[in-house]
C-alpha cells in the first residue's frame, strides 16, 4: 500500500479523531482494507484513570466518490494480504485495477455515486461511544501517555482476509509510529477481532428479518425461505484454514436460533472476484435455483456486514433480485442505523474493555495452512500486549 501521507506527519500517539478527518482523502489509516474509524476517546470529569479510550474501528474502506474508485482498487489490488500475486503485485495489481475501474464505476454510479460504508461506520462508532461514555465511565478521562487503544473489527467474523488484513495494516502503521517489533510503546493495544454470536449482533439481524417476513400475507409467512448471504472466499483461503465460513455458520445458527427456526434457510456466498475456485453455492445460483424450482418467496440476508455497500445495494438489490423476477425475492434491511446493533457495539466493547484481555485465544492460532511472516510478527504483537497467551 503507497502511504500517501508520510507516518511521522500524523500525532505520535493515537489522537485519532485528527485521522479521521482525513477521511477524504487516502490515509494511512484509510487503507482500502483499513477504514479506521475512530470515536472520540471517552472523555468524563470523574478522577479514574485507567487511562485513554481511542476506539479503532477497522472496516472495509470504499469510494465516496467514482472518482476515488481508481485509487481505491488499485490499493486492494496492492495488498498482499488479500490478493496475493506474489513477486508480481506491484505490476499485475495496476493492471488488473485499471481493467476493472470503468466496470466497478459503473456500479458505483448505479447506487448513487459512492459507498455508504464510511457515513455509516462513522455513524455507528460515534453513537456506540456516547452509550460508552455512560456505561463504561472508568475509562475516562481520556490521556494521551501510557493509555491503551481498542482495534474494533467491524467484521463480526474473522478471516485473514479482513480483520488479519487490517490486523497487519495496523501493526505496520504502528511499528511506524512507534518503533518496530516489540519496543514497548506509548500505546497498549487491545483487539476484539470476532463477535460472531454477540447476542446484539443477533438480535439485530433477527429483528430485520422479522420486519421483512412481516411483507409477506400471514398465510405464506412460514414458507418463506431465508437465504443468508455472506462474501465468499477463495477456495485457496478456505483450505488454509480460514476461520470465517464456520463464524459465518455460527452467527446464521444463532439468528435462526433466536428466530426459533421459524423458516428453512441456507447459506450462500456471494461476490467472488476473478477466475480461481470460491466457496460456494453462490448466492446468484441460490436464487435462481430456488426460483425454478418453484419457490419464489425468499428473503436474502446479508449476514456477515454491518452496513450497506456496493454488493447489497448493487450486487443483491440490482443484479440478484432484479434478474430473479419475482415480487416475493426481497432482502432484510442491513444493519446501519439500528438502535439495537449499536447498542450490540458498545456491549462488545464494554465486555471487552472490563475483560482487561488484549485478544481472544483464538487469535493466537494461526491459520494450519500460513506461511506468513507478517501474520506471524502481527500476532505477536497483539497477542504479546498479554503475557500468558503464545502464537502458534
Ligand atoms: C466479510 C466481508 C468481506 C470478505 C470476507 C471479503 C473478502 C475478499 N474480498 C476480495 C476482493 C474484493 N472485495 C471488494 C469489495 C468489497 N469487499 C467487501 C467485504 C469483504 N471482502 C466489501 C464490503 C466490499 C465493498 C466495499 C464498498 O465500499 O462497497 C472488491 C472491490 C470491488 C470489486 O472489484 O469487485 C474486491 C476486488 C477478496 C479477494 C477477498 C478474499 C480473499
Ligand atoms: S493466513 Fe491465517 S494466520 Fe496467516
Ligand atoms: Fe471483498
Amino acid at each position: 500500500m503507497a502511504l500517501r501521507t508520510p507516518i511521522h506527519t500524523l500525532p505520535r500517539r493515537v489522537i485519532i479523531p485528527k485521522i479521521t478527518q482525513r477521511h477524504s482523502s487516502p490515509c494511512p489509516i484509510h487503507h482500502a482494507r483499513l477504514l479506521a474509524t475512530v470515536a472520540p476517546p471517552v472523555t468524563q470529569s470523574s478522577t479514574s484513570s485507567q487511562g485513554p479510550t481511542a476506539m479503532v474501528f477497522m472496516n472495509m474502506g470504499g469510494p465516496s466518490t467514482t472518482d476515488e474508485v481508481g485509487p481505491f482498487l488499485s490499493r486492494l489490488f496492492a495488498d498482499g494480504d488479500l490478493i496475493p500475486l506474489g513477486r508480481l503485485q506491484p505490476y499485475l495489481g495496476p493492471l488488473i485495477s485499471k481493467r476493472r475501474t470503468p466496470k466497478i464505476q459503473k456500479q458505483y454510479a448505479a447506487i448513487g455515486g459512492g459507498s455508504p460504508i464510511r457515513k455509516w461506520s462513522e455513524h455507528q462508532s460515534s453513537e456506540m461511544c456516547k452509550i460508552l461514555d455512560v456505561v463504561n465511565p472508568e475509562t475516562a478521562p481520556h490521556r494521551p501517555e501510557g493509555g491503551g487503544a481498542v482495534a474494533f473489527t467491524q467484521y463480526p467474523q474473522y478471516s485473514c482476509s479482513t480483520t488479519g488484513s487490517s490486523l497487519n495494516e495496523l501493526w505496520k502503521w504502528r511499528n511506524r509510529l512507534e518503533g518496530k517489533g516489540d519496543t514497548p510503546g506509548a500505546i497498549t493495544w487491545s483487539v476484539i477481532d470476532r463477535w460472531p454470536v454477540h447476542p446484539g449482533l443477533v438480535e439485530a439481524f433477527a429483528r430485520n428479518v422479522e420486519e421483512q417476513l412481516l411483507t409477506y400475507p400471514e398465510e405464506k409467512r412460514k414458507e418463506v425461505v431465508l437465504l443468508f448471504s455472506a462474501h465468499s472466499l477463495p477456495m485457496s483461503v478456505v483450505n488454509r484454514g480460514d476461520t470465517y465460513p464456520a463464524e459465518v455458520a455460527a452467527t446464521v445458527w444463532a439468528v435462526m436460533q433466536r428466530l426459533g427456526f421459524s423458516n428453512s434457510y441456507r447459506l450462500c456466498w456471494q461476490s467472488q472476484v476473478g477466475p480461481s475456485a470460491w466457496l460456494g453455492a453462490q448466492t446468484s445460483d441460490t436464487v435462481q435455483e430456488y426460483v425454478k424450482k418453484g419457490q419464489t418467496d425468499l428473503i436474502l440476508i446479508p449476514i456477515a456486514f454491518t452496513s450497506d455497500h456496493i454488493e447489497t445495494l448493487f450486487e443483491l438489490d440490482q443484479e440478484v433480485i432484479h434478474e430473479a423476477g419475482s415480487p416475493g425475492v426481497k432482502r432484510a434491511e442491513s444493519l446501519n442505523g439500528s438502535k439495537v446493533f449499536i447498542e450490540a457495539l458498545a456491549d462488545v466493547a464494554h465486555k471487552h474493555l472490563q475483560s482487561g484481555e488484549s485478544c481472544s485465544r483464538q487469535m493466537g492460532l494461526r491459520c494450519q495452512g500460513c506461511t506468513s511472516e507478517r501474520c506471524l510478527e502481527q500476532k505477536k504483537f497483539f497477542v504479546g500486549q498479554e503475557n500468558f497467551l503464545s502464537v502458534r
